[in-house]
């Protein structure tokens, strides 16, 4: 019998579970995946915003860390909501301790405006995770703040994904692009290659939790073996069909369907979820 994948999220939460360790374990589960989950910040949210940030003590963040590698070895690693500097610095000072491939997705700041990420914390992760990461998988707004210009059409994601390779010392960096007008075409930069993934854009209010359910994906599939642009693919098309089949809940910017990936060729989707036609 094959050994079980299993992956890790060290994150924020959710507890609306559109986004953060919540939205983490579910496409973990949706990948088959055995999913672990250490939390950052513990995040009074829902689809209307964030009410309130509780953040946890960093020695008790690093004694979530050391449960997991102590018992259960993950083949890969990503990292969503990392509020302070201290946080990030031990997150590293561990990962560097635990070699694996890990997937940052660099939350800065919610759709509902609410930063997530201290100012100072912005320049932290260019010296502590970014030189560590397998994958990086910022939005625009995220690339503009590591990469320090406008990002305003397909050739700056381009330029962007490449500074972040060549000049700040991830592996391979993924623009992502649903701030961007038009169709949402994500820029993968891997390699001194790159890699373009396509989709229709979904006109819908209902993307809460878009990116971290993106780069969750990346993570099991990179547990599973599969190579950076077969993960970064799959997380593509995982994410179109979460957010085609919106499940339409939430009175705000609701939470993208977990399972609309096995709806498609489903017919009238007999298994929930509304067909975003
Ligand atoms: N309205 C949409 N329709 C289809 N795909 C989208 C839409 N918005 C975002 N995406 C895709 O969802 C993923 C997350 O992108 P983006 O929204 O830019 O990041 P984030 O959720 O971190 O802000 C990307 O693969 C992007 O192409
Ligand atoms: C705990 C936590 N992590 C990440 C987010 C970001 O989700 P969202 O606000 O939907 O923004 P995207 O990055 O997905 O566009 C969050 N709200 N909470």
């Amino acid at each position: 019998m094959s050994p079980i994948a299993s992956a890790l999220t060290i994150a924020g939460t959710d507890p609306t579970g559109g986004a953060g360790i919540q939205a983490d374990l579910k496409s973990f589960q949706e990948r088959e995946v055995y999913g672990m989950s250490v939390a950052t910040s513990i995040v009074a949210q829902n689809t209307l915003g964030v009410e309130d940030v509780h953040h946890l003590p960093v020695p008790f963040i690093e004694k979530q860390l050391h449960a997991v590698f102590h018992d259960i070895a993950p083949q890969a690693v990503k990292t969503g909501m990392i509020a302070t500097s201290e946080m990030m610095e031990m997150i590293a000072m561990e990962l560097k301790k635990n070699r694996m491939p890990y997937v940052m997705d660099p939350v800065m700041v919610a759709k509902s405006g609410h930063s997530l990420m201290e100012e100072k914390t912005r320049k932290t992760i260019q010296g502590s995770l970014l030189p560590l990461s397998t994958v990086v998988t910022p939005n625009v707004p995220e690339a503009e703040i590591l990469v320090d210009f406008p990002i305003k059409d397909q050739e700056d994601a381009k330029k962007a994904a490449k500074v972040i390779v060549e000049d700040l010392g991830a592996q391979a960096a993924v623009v992502k692009g649903g701030h961007l007008p038009g169709e949402a075409i994500d820029v993968l930069y891997e390699k001194k290659e790159y890699h373009f993934f396509k989709s229709p854009r979904t006109e819908t209010k209902h993307t809460h939790g878009t990116g971290c359910t993106f780069s969750a994906v990346i993570t099991a599939e990179l547990a599973k073996g599969k190579s950076i642009p077969e993960a970064v693919k799959i997380g593509k098309d995982f994410i179109t069909a979460a957010i085609h089949y919106t499940l339409g809940v939430g009175r705000g910017n609701g939470p993208t369907n977990h399972w609309g990936l096995r709806l498609q060729g489903v017919p009238n989707n007999a298994t929930g979820g509304n067909d975003n036609e």
